[in-house]
């Protein structure tokens, strides 16, 4: 099977093609490289077309000539804070750019998809568990571009009988255990390899975003999901898509919460290094507690986290040590 990993020079999206070249499909790489690492195609032995995610003929034109049969859409924007500040920029590459794409699908008669989508397109959680079934009422110009192609991609099946696999990830993280490849976003937002920066030293310190929450700490709790087990959910979820010729949309994340604090502490004693930590005022638009219900994908897909808290940090560390981009 032939699959456009759209974005798969990034983070996610190289984790994916790995786990899907080792289980036999065919991964090709579409990315305009803006954020996305030539490297990681070199390594995994992948190739790379450098294109942009908004030219449909080009896109047409790979289509035809890889003969494609399944697009996985990791290509976005991805930084909330910046979704504030800079909306139309997300708006443009999350959301316009993906009529382009799934136009070119739909003229090209290629007829499934899988999309990252997030968290962050459910807001401030009602529950304390966040199911599928959770309003979806997200805060942020980010969250909001994910959940507008979510709809886009109802009328789309409706429509063109173009189905989809909505993946909504809590907070991807970790890298390859064999130090391979790894999450190296510039500027770098997320909290675990900030942490492991101040831990190796190329940051002064970690500073912790807000220690009033009502939480047990009072610092943010989120649920860590390896991104090898996200790679995982979009086999599995891509496999069930095609098999019943229908559209799904899952939840992912471990079902555990940790706070700042707690994953802070864990990986002081994973490194075995005693950093500076600064506590700071609270970062805008952060929701208290995300913690995903990830039930649905366990019953429909069989997916179950092999990775805890553990071995994310300890995977981080590892390309943290040795990074090769
Ligand atoms: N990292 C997380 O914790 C997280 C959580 C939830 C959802 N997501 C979603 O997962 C996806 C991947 O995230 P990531 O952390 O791997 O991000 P990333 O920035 O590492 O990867 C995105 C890739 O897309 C490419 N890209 C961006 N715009 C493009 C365009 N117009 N044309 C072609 N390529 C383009 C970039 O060059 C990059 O290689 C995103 O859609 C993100 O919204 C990420
Ligand atoms: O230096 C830092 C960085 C982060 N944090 C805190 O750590 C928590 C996690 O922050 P991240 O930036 O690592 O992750 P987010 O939960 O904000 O967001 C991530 O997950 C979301 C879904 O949950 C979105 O998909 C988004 O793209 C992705 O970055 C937050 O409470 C944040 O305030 C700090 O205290 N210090």
């Amino acid at each position: 099977m032939n699959i456009l990993v759209v974005g798969g020079a990034g983070y996610i999206g190289s984790h994916t093609v790995n786990l899907l070249k080792k289980e036999g499909y065919t991964p090709i790489i579409y990315d305009n490289l803006s954020k996305g690492h030539k490297e990681a195609g070199e390594i995994l032995g992948v190739k790379l077309i450098n294109g942009d995610l908004g030219d449909k003929e080009r896109l047409k034109k790979v289509f035809s000539d890889e003969k494609i049969d399944i697009v996985m859409h990791f290509a976005a924007f991805i930084e909330v804070g910046e979704s504030v500040t800079a909306p139309a920029k997300y708006y443009n590459n999350n959301v316009s750019k993906v009529l382009e794409l799934l136009d070119a699908m739909v003229e090209s008669n290629v007829k499934y998809f899988v999309f990252s989508s997030t968290a962050a397109t459910f807001g401030e959680p009602e529950t304390e568990k966040i199911s599928e079934t959770h309003p979806q009422k997200p805060i942020n110009p980010y969250g909001k571009s994910k959940l507008m192609v979510e709809e886009i991609l109802k009328d789309y099946d409706n429509a063109y009988g173009l189905k989809s696999t909505v993946l909504r990830y809590f907070n991807a993280s970790g890298s390859d255990e064999n130090g391979l490849i790894g999450e190296s976003h510039d500027p770098e937002s997320h909290l675990i390899p900030l942490i492991l920066q101040a831990a190796s030293g190329r940051r002064k310190s970690i500073k912790i975003f807000g220690t009033d929450y009502d939480t047990k700490d009072g610092t943010c709790v989120r649920d860590f999901v390896h991104v090898y087990d996200l790679a995982k959910a979009h086999i599995l979820g891509m496999e069930k898509m095609k098999n019943e010729n229908m559209s799904l949309n899952y939840n992912l994340g471990s079902g555990e919460g940790f706070t700042v604090k707690e994953i802070i502490e864990k990986t002081k004693a994973i490194t075995g290094v005693d950093f500076t930590v600064e506590e700071e005022g609270p970062r805008a638009g952060d929701p208290a507690v995300l913690v995903a219900d990830s039930e649905k994908a366990g019953k429909e897909l069989g997916w179950k986290p092999e990775y805890n808290l553990d071995s994310i940090i300890s995977s981080a560390w590892k390309w943290e040590l040795n990074r090769k981009y």
